[in-house]
């Protein structure tokens, strides 16, 4: 009897880390438990063979393995139907007794990532999971009690632009990009984001990706712990709500959700469990369909529009402009929303153009990250010293 306990009760998809049942997205939660409750009737194959009407602990872990890959799949799915062309997991195919409905499109599928944010997604999905049984939900959530309140990112965005008319500054510490190579080798996170804030920067925003990045948790909690008092954006690909437990905890009070990553109902979940923990959401778009997406689900308060195409690293400023035109603008307006010109900024005619088009905060990295003094680096890229 144990084994089919254990069987309706077994971990393994990634709504585990979420924090209560009543919050949980319903229609995954009823897939999976379709899943689940066949199985429940349906003993696997071997152990019919082995003689007991009760899974063995192989069948159980091969159960586990088909429920996850099935998941993996509906999550694809879902995304593909939203326009969304990152797929979640390698399509590696079903495990060992796997007769469900999907085998037949896989056939032709290869385990090669289409382009370097499907690389980078896959890579995460495995570096989640291993933290996650390091470090599991329920202990984060003990932690979080006792961490200090969170600062208001949204409100040192707004009021850097009142203050000074200009787009408020978020200055990325970043060490090195896919696209970029190593910006800077002398790099001391901390040494960085304070000329930032003496130099005027509103908030920071902190590469948290190792393998891509040459970015840390470490760098970020570093920061917090160093007495800086910009309001800190943790940079990192989010797939799992785990993740931004994870981040308030090393310090964030506000995180990146990556639209071209994250279907909409991922982004509506994790906005509220943001809320929940009091930090903000930068929700990221690249193009007309994901602002379209991310202007239709409530509660959005920032909106990043990055002029580089994650996929092809593309950059072109000329699309914030393109996002903000017409009835985009309008709503974006209507609603109150602070958007943010990511990517590719330079020059003050950079900034004045990003400006003209309607954003109210930038994020800049490279162009003030590669100065020898990245505080100063700020006010050429304004044109004059903001830090007054
Ligand atoms: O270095 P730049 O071109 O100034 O870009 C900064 C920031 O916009 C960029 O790092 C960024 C925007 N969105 C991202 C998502 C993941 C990683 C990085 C990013």
């Amino acid at each position: 009897m144990e084994g089919l306990v254990s069987m309706k009760t077994a971990p393994g998809i990634s709504f585990q880390s979420i924090p209560s049942p009543n919050q949980r997205p319903n229609f995954f939660l009823r897939r999976s438990m379709d899943l689940q409750h066949r199985r429940f009737h349906f003993p696997s194959i071997r152990a019919q063979q082995s003689g007991t009407i009760f899974p063995r602990k192989e069948d159980e872990e091969d159960s586990l393995k088909v429920k996850e890959w099935e998941v993996g799949m509906l999550q694809n799915e879902v995304a593909a139907s939203q326009g969304i062309r990152i797929r979640r997991r390698p399509p590696s195919g079903p495990p060992l007794h796997y007769v469900g409905p999907f085998e037949f499109r896989l056939q032709n599928e290869g385990n090669t990532p289409r382009n370097i944010l499907e690389e980078i997604v896959w890579h995460k999905d495995v570096e989640v999971s291993q933290m996650k049984e390091k470090k599991p939900l329920l202990s984060l959530k003990k932690v979080i009690e006792n961490s200090p309140p969170t600062r208001d990112f949204v409100g040192a965005l707004k009021a850097a632009h009142l203050q000074t008319g200009l787009p408020g500054l978020i200055a990325e510490v970043k060490k090195a990009s896919p696209s970029r190579g190593i910006l800077r080798e002398n790099f001391d996170p901390v040494e960085i984001a304070r000329a930032y804030e003496k130099g005027g920067a509103a908030c920071l925003s902190v590469l948290t990706d190792e393998k891509y990045f040459k970015g840390s948790f470490e760098n970020l909690e570093a920061i917090r712990n160093a007495g800086v008092k910009c309001p800190l954006l943790c940079k990192e690909f989010v797939i799992d709500a785990w993740q931004i437990y994870y981040a308030r905890i090393k310090g964030a009070d506000a995180i990146l959700l990556i639209a071209a990553v994250l279907p909409d109902l991922d982004i509506r979940y994790m906005i509220k469990i943001c809320k929940m923990l009091g930090l903000a959401a930068l929700v990221e778009v690249h193009d007309e369909r994901e602002m379209d997406r991310v202007l239709g689900i409530e509660g959005i308060e920032l909106i990043g529009i990055n002029n580089r195409n994650l996929e092809t690293f593309e950059v072109d400023i000329s699309n914030t402009k393109k996002l903000l035109e017409g009835e985009r603008g309008q709503m974006i307006r209507k609603k109150d929303i602070i958007v943010v010109g990511e990517s590719g900024l330079f020059t003050p005619d950079d900034v004045a153009y990003v400006r003209e088009a309607g954003v109210k905060a930038v994020l800049v990295g490279e162009s003030i990250v590669k100065q020898s003094d990245p505080g100063k680096g700020i006010s050429g890229l304004f044109g004059k010293d903001i830090s007054l």
